[in-house]
């Protein structure tokens, strides 16, 4: 074989280890198509397309009312899509909601509301509830407690009840069981929007090594902290890609 073959053959086999990668890449998570009406008929969320890659914080803005819970509530399944298909790229298998379950999309991809809701007993009270649902028991976990301290929140917390704990305290406690679950995808709405400035960067440590989140926010400066890409939604499933700019002495975003 003459040195100009085998140059050929092997530019031939980096095409089609290159075409292979290619084609067998996948994101993390896709939406396509994603519709969804309000009680009264008016659409909230249109034709709403995107994927998200493994190791990123894809981070929503948008004016209050724009439709960032709804949508992240419809990515959850905790709110029904009328149109649209969403799927999990997870060890080379397709998940949907349809093929394996609303409960079991939940556990993978969880949704945190910005308020826990009123709830009775303890923080451990729930801790333990959802550790005992059908796909959370066998699920390899973290201590939510250690999370937790790691936050500043004192462990004795976790045994007073709900309703005595401050805004910042309950927020921390939910967010920790939730990350400590280990769900594939976290869909956070504003997750720190109950803390002073030193928990708050405390925990968005935490979360930049954890990656694979969807977070939304109002401030701009911990979207840039934070985020892989931003998606500020301008109404009906319509977005602008914005792009972090960042200066030794300031933080902006500017449209791509
Ligand atoms: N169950 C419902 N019934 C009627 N309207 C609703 C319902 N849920 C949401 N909406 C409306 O849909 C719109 C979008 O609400 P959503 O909570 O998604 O906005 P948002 O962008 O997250 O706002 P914010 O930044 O203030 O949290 C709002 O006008 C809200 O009043």
């Amino acid at each position: 074989m003459s040195e100009t073959q085998v140059k050929i053959n092997i530019n031939q086999n980096l095409l089609q280890n290159d075409q292979l990668g290619w084609e067998t890449y996948q994101p993390l998570l896709e939406i396509d198509g994603l519709e969804k009406h309000l009680p009264n008929g008016d659409p909230i969320i249109k034709d709403f397309s995107f994927s998200m890659n493994n190791g990123e914080i894809l981070v929503i803005t948008g004016k209050s009312g724009i439709g960032k819970t709804t949508l992240l509530r419809c990515i959850s399944q905790l709110a029904s899509n009328e149109n649209g298909v969403m799927a999990l790229n997870l060890n080379g298998q397709k998940i949907t909601p349809e093929s394996h379950g609303i409960p079991y999309w939940r556990t993978e991809v969880m949704y945190v509301p910005q308020r826990p809701p009123q709830l009775e007993g303890t923080p451990m009270d729930l801790y333990r509830t959802v550790s005992k649902l059908k796909f959370q028991k066998d699920r390899r976990d973290i201590d939510p407690i250690s999370l937790s301290e790691k936050w500043s929140v004192d462990a004795a917390l976790w045994e007073r009840n709900w309703s005595s704990l401050s805004g910042g305290e309950q927020q921390r406690i939910a967010l920790s069981i939730a990350v400590s679950r280990n769900p594939t995808i976290l869909l956070l709405d504003e997750p720190t929007s109950m803390l002073d400035p030193v928990s708050t960067v405390l925990v968005e440590n935490s979360l930049l090594e954890r990656k694979n989140i969807i977070w939304i926010t109002h401030d701009h400066l911990q979207g840039s902290r934070v985020s892989s890409r931003t998606l500020e939604l301008t109404g009906l499933g319509n977005y602008n890609i914005l792009k972090n700019t960042s200066t030794s002495s300031s933080t902006s975003l500017s449209l791509i």
